[in-house]
């Protein structure tokens, strides 16, 4: 009785706060129009110099206030001059910047039927020359993006989905710890974890996409295909992120690291094709037998190519996309987790024990759903070393933020690299303690929702995130059931591509649990 009377006080209490963070953010979205007159104008905004035509891009020029310096460096440096929200104009795109998970909410909150976040420009435009303007999930905005997005997320994000895929992921987390064991020299030191940990993610994104295997790890024979691959997924990135700060010439004329791009996309959107067409004949050979193909039994592409209204260029655009973005963000978070248990053996063994205590002989989903103390490091690993530092949008209608009117349309970039290390938000910020988000630590109620976001919030967060979460939960499991792991690299550097990527060699030292290993 008391139990039931006081999850009903919780409840209502989380009622309260919730309907009390609505209020206050819909006062931010719609502000009634006495008060208008206390809002400053858009204008009002501070931000760097942004000279005409070119604006904010020349600070980035030699001699310039930002040139040298990294992203998080250059943020920092605009919030401390003009504080937690500032607007800079590249071009003729203005960009507002902010910091404050409460303004994250205000912008998510107004996302409406059809948030829009306008990045990966260079890929639009490819899609639009040479795709026949089909674009995907990533590049699409408005009914288009909700087509797709609606389609794909009903059997991706469903948990029967992605378990389909659990004894697949698994066999390959196994192969990554018996490619360790191979590689590994005789005082168990990996030089560089990196290239194996591209190969097991790509591994998984061919599995997802296609089901099917490249064998990237323990084959003696060079795969002269993935390793084209690979090189293709790494210019695309490139050059993503390289024409974001240029002027856009690449849509007057073909520029030569666009000619290469366009190579490089060529090539992907052939191999997926390829497969993908593979992955639908092996369907259909299933049928013939009385299979059911319902998506969520490791069919998922064939599934969508023949039983949704999706057109067959459609579901391609969007696998291509998949083995664009799923590759380098969950190889990079693998990196990141190894690399903060690697520098925190105490982390490590409590982490080993919880598995210790769940796993008997095989390792199951039940086990992995009920690790509390896994799932609590890779939060914390998120937050320390996120793969992605936010995400943009741009309005789809007006509000009012720290005072002043942004007006649709306007471009809002929101940081949360900042907010996940910001003292504000989390106590001692800079510190690696995942015992922060477990649910019986009083200070975890404290946590702002909106402050720890690696995912991003809403109907435009990542699609991919269950698969992630799985990939990754099985390869640092089965990677410490058999070894105890050391960093023993030189200081991690970081480099801001389209993703934050590991700059520095990944080097580890291994020692097996079982010295017969
Ligand atoms: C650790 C791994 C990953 C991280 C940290 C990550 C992070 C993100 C973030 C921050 C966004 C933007 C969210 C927003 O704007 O609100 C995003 C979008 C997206 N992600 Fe992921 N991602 C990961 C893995 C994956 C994987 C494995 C896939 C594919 C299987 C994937 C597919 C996508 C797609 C398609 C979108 C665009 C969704 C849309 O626009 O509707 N991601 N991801």
């Amino acid at each position: 009785m008391t139990t039931t009377c006081s999850r009903r006080y919780i409840g209502l209490q989380l009622y309260k706060y919730a309907s009390c963070r609505f209020k206050a953010t819909m006062a931010a979205i719609l502000t009634p129009e006495c008060e208008t007159e206390h809002v400053k104008s858009f204008e009002d905004i501070p931000g760097p110099p942004s000279p005409p035509f070119l604006g904010a891009l020349v600070n980035h020029f030699p001699f310039g206030a930002f040139h040298g310096k990294t992203p998080p460096q250059i943020y920092e440096m605009c919030r401390q001059k003009y504080g937690d929200i500032y607007k800079e104009r590249i071009f003729h795109f203005s960009f507002v910047h902010l910091f404050d998970p409460d303004d994250f909410e205000t912008v998510f909150r107004a996302d409406g039927k059809y948030p829009i976040r306008e990045a990966f420009m260079t890929l639009t435009h490819y899609n639009k020359k040479y795709n026949g303007n089909v674009q995907g999930i990533i590049t699409s905005q408005n009914e288009t993006w909700q087509k797709l997005r609606s389609t794909f997320q009903q059997k991706m994000l469903r948990p029967k989905a992605v378990a389909a895929y659990f004894d697949e992921q698994s066999k390959v987390a196994d192969e990554l710890v018996e490619k360790i064991s191979r590689t590994k020299c005789i005082n168990g030191i990996i030089e560089d974890l990196r290239s194996d940990l591209t190969k097991f993610a790509t591994e998984g994104i061919g599995l997802v996409c296609f089901n099917k295997r490249f064998d990237l790890l323990l084959s003696k024979e060079e795969n002269a295909e993935a390793r084209q691959f690979l090189y293709s997924v790494r210019v695309i990135m490139e050059t993503t992120h390289n024409e974001f700060r240029r002027l856009p010439f690449y849509k007057l004329f073909e520029t030569s690291s666009y000619k290469e791009f366009v190579k490089a996309k060529i090539f992907v959107k052939e191999m997926a094709n390829k497969y993908s067409k593979q992955a639908l004949k092996e369907m259909e050979e299933r049928s013939k037998d009385g299979t059911e193909v319902d998506g969520e039994n490791g069919d998922l592409i064939p599934y969508l190519m023949s039983k949704s209204s999706l057109t067959e260029e459609e579901v391609f655009k969007v696998i291509s996309e998949f083995i664009l973005v799923g590759v380098d963000t969950t190889s990079h978070h693998i990196a990141y987790m190894l690399y903060l248990l690697g520098t925190h053996p105490e982390v490590q063994e409590k982490l080993y024990e919880e598995m210790s205590r769940h796993i008997d002989n095989t390792l199951s989903i039940d086990n992995l759903q009920q690790m509390t103390y896994l799932k609590a490091v890779d939060k914390e690993v998120h937050r320390m070393l996120p793969v992605a530092g936010g995400t943009i949008r741009r309005l789809t209608q007006d509000i009012n933020l720290r005072g002043y009117h942004i007006p649709a349309g306007t471009t809002i970039a929101v940081h949360w690299e900042q907010s996940m290390l910001d003292e504000v938000n989390f106590k001692d910020a800079l510190s690696f303690k995942p015992e922060r988000w477990l649910r019986e630590n009083a200070d975890r109620k404290e946590i702002h929702p909106f402050a720890a976001i690696p995912f991003g919030v809403g109907q435009r967060s990542c699609i991919g995130r269950r698969f992630a979460e799985q990939e990754t939960f099985l390869a640092v499991v089965k990677i410490l059931q058999s070894y105890e792991i050391e960093y023993v690299g030189e200081e991690l550097k970081l480099d801001y591509g389209v993703n934050v990527a590991p700059a520095t060699k990944m080097r580890f030292q291994f020692t097996p649990r079982n010295p017969k290993d």
